[in-house]
């Protein structure tokens, strides 16, 4: 089982470490929290939160979770293995790059403005990874509303928990390979094309002119606040200005649409349901006791 107080004893000051090991990196690029929240969401998805997703290629078992498509733009990996490799001078071979992964998102979070998140430990690290594990599991663009609760559900979160776990998307961007099918091919997406605000549909259409995207580097931010852990999503996707598929949806859906005007109008309430989705979130399916590895090298197994 997790606890609060797992690293006591093997490595009291976990916590400040990784706090001071990642403010360098927070304060060097701006868009590093958003990097740290979605990495933590798409290694807990994938065979639950196991640092699978740091796992490299090798020549034998390893197929590394990136080359799935669904990993695309995934950034920070290597930061892990940085806060890690701190982490192995001061408690050696003791802290999971599992449990890494949550406390980096949870700094991520709290630098950015949002709730401080109290996160409990004990994860251990996969002994595999599969990119088509990675295929299956995570959610595409196109994801509806209800695939969208399927997921959270199963991780025992509430309607409102599963509406303020998308608040994620407070912080960061998207790339036009995510956004043109809503652009260009409306069928696929009637319901929130439709009501998609003028003047951010024809931002999106500058932004992303071709069915086919040209290059990887054009991108539309979330928000428009896209480096503060905010409401302002709520309040955005409210006018209109959702930038992907199931980001309008839950602003029409009659289940969400309640929940959403809610967090819109309190921020406090929405930090204080975001922290308890983000536990839940980061408690999925984890390899505790002696399943799993404690691994030296995030990237490799032991
Ligand atoms: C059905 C659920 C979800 C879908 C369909 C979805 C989809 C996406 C897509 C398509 C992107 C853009 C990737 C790109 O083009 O660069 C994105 C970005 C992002 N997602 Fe989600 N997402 C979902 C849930 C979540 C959750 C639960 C979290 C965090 C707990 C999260 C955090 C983020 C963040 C922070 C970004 C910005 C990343 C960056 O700027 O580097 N998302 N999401
Ligand atoms: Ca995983
Ligand atoms: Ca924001």
């Amino acid at each position: 089982q997790l606890s609060f107080g797992y690293y006591e004893t093997s490595c009291p000051n976990l916590e400040t470490i990784v706090k001071s090991t990642i403010l360098p990196i927070l304060l060097k690029d701006l868009t590093a929290p958003a990097a740290f929240l979605r990495l933590m969401f798409h290694d807990c998805q994938v065979q639950g939160c196991d640092a699978s997703i740091l796992l490299d290629s090798d020549n034998q078992n390893i197929n590394s979770e990136m080359v799935s498509s669904k990993n695309f733009m995934i950034r920070n990996r290597e930061s892990i293995g940085h806060i890690k490799s701190v982490l192995e001078f001061v408690c050696p071979g003791q802290v999971s790059c599992a449990d890494i992964i949550a406390l980096a998102a949870k700094e991520a979070v709290s630098f950015s403005g949002g709730p401080k998140i109290q996160v409990p430990l004990g994860r251990k690290d996969s002994t595999s990874s599969s990119y088509k594990q990675a295929d299956m599991s995570l959610p595409s663009s196109q994801s509806t509303v209800d695939g969208m609760l399927q997921i959270f559900k199963s991780k025992g979160m509430n309607l409102e928990e599963s509406v303020a776990i998308m608040g994620s998307h407070t912080l960061g961007a998207g790339h036009c390979l995510n956004i043109v099918d809503r652009l260009y091919n409306p069928k696929h997406d009637a319901a929130s094309t439709n009501v998609m605000d003028k003047g951010y549909e024809i931002l999106l259409r500058i932004t992303c002119p071709t069915k086919v995207p040209l290059t990887n580097l054009t991108f539309v931010t979330n928000d428009i606040t896209p480096l503060k852990f905010d409401n302002q999503y709520y309040q955005d996707i409210i006018n209109g200005r959702g930038l992907f598929g199931i980001d309008s949806s839950i602003a029409r859906d009659p289940r969400t649409v309640p929940i959403v005007k809610k967090f819109a109008d309190d921020q406090s309430y929405f930090f204080q349901v975001f922290a308890s989705a983000f536990v839940k979130l980061s408690w999925t399916n984890v390899l505790t006791g002696e399943t799993g590895q404690i691994r030296r090298d995030c990237s490799r197994l032991n």
